[in-house]
């Protein structure tokens, strides 16, 4: 699959003692047959680590150090490409175990993250892949943002003029086909949620929501189905009163605007079957209201996506594994299916630039 213009994909390295690398390891042994039905990727890691792990997995193929992203299309012939991340003191990432992350290798982590997203916004790779983070291990490297969603944020507002930059927002979606689910507050103890939410903040993840399903998914008219925060939407106000307070009003304001919300739907009955074929997307107030339908439903396809960024960055919807990492079992069916859908975007993308 040619990803905008031939351009590979840009594969962060992800926590190097989790299952990521070794994710990426099945994915290019089944992409790197002749008719092989996938984008072309490089990531960006020690390439000396990654060549270690191969060898020690007795992998039936090379790794290959490029040195720019220019040579991974060609390269991803001979061998998984793999691009020097930045950063010094790289025996941390060789000392590197399956199973106990450290912190020592926590800026090598978030370097790579950086240089996927500066590679993708220069031309030079289709869109930004994301390895799974150890986040708690990145938080006591003192890294400053709780997940991959709102670093990229900081990261795609550097590109934007200050007018767009300001009111820049990224927002997670969830997405297995045409089931799709976005929490409106992402990384917020729950405790904290009902005042993190207010009409503004649901209307600015609603209307992101709404371009980007329409530029980006090919969804003509995005239908958004809008969750309650509290059982039953609130019991009428009887069982808690932000519907009536904060969701509706945001309803209100983006149906004014042509945006085609409705709701607030009890969230415990708006996942069926039947519910979810009257909508292209649920927009729930928070993480595990969101996170948890489609993890239940669809863990091993369903695929994280950031929206509101200027570049295009997909990750598959699970963590790190520590617990399945080194033993050769983890899954690569949701990091295949983030990739796919990268080259799916990068292609609507470049129909779009060039129509
Ligand atoms: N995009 C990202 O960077 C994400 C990072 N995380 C981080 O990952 C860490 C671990 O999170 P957990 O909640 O334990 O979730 P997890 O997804 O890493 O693991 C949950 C369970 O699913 C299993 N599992 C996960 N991926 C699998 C695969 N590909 N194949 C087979 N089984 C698989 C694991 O073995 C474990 O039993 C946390 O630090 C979390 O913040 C979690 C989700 C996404
Ligand atoms: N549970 C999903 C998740 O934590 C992914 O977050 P992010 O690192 O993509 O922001």
């Amino acid at each position: 699959m040619a990803v905008r213009g031939g351009l590979p994909l840009a594969v962060s390295m992800g926590e190097p003692a989790g299952i990521g690398t070794e994710i990426l390891f099945k994915i290019y042994e089944a992409l790197r047959t002749p008719d092989r039905q996938g984008p072309a990727f490089f990531l960006i890691d020690d390439p000396a680590r990654v060549a270690k792990l191969a060898r020690s997995a007795s992998l039936p193929f090379q790794i290959t150090t490029i040195t720019a992203p220019a040579e991974a299309a060609s390269a991803f012939k001979e061998g998984l490409p793999v691009l020097q991340v930045a950063g010094h003191g790289l025996t941390a990432l060789m000392d590197a175990e399956p199973g106990k992350p450290s912190a020592a290798t926590a800026p090598f982590v978030i370097a790579s993250i950086g240089q996927a997203v500066r590679h993708t916004m220069k031309g030079e790779a289709g869109a930004v892949v994301t390895l799974p983070i150890q986040k708690s291990v990145l938080q006591e490297a003192d890294f400053p943002h709780p997940g991959h969603t709102e670093y990229l944020e900081a990261l795609g507002r550097e590109y934007l003029p200050a007018e767009e930059a300001a009111n820049a927002r990224a927002v997670m979606m969830l997405a297995a086909g045409s089931f799709r689910t976005v929490p409106a507050t992402v990384h917020q103890p729950l405790s904290q949620v009902p005042a993190a939410l207010s009409t503004e903040k649901i209307v600015a993840k609603a209307q992101v929501l709404a371009a980007d399903l329409q530029s980006r998914l090919g969804v003509a008219r995005p239908r958004i189905a809008v969750s309650g925060l509290n059982p039953h939407a609130g019991e009428d106000g009887h069982l808690g009163t932000e519907e009536k307070d904060v969701i509706v009003p945001a309803i209100e304001a983006l149906r004014a605007q042509g945006i085609d919300a409705f709701g607030p739907f009890p969230a415990d009955t708006m996942f069926h079957e039947e519910a979810r074929r009257a909508y292209d997307a649920a927009l729930c107030m928070y993480h595990d209201q969101a996170l948890i339908p489609i993890k239940t439903l669809a863990f091993h396809d369903a695929v994280n996506v950031t929206l509101g960024l200027p570049f295009i960055r997909t990750s598959p919807d699970h963590g790190t594994g520590l617990d399945i990492a080194g033993k050769g079992v983890a899954r690569p069916d949701s990091t295949f299916a983030a990739m796919r859908m990268a080259a799916q975007m990068a292609a609507i993308e470049q129909r779009q630039q060039t129509s």
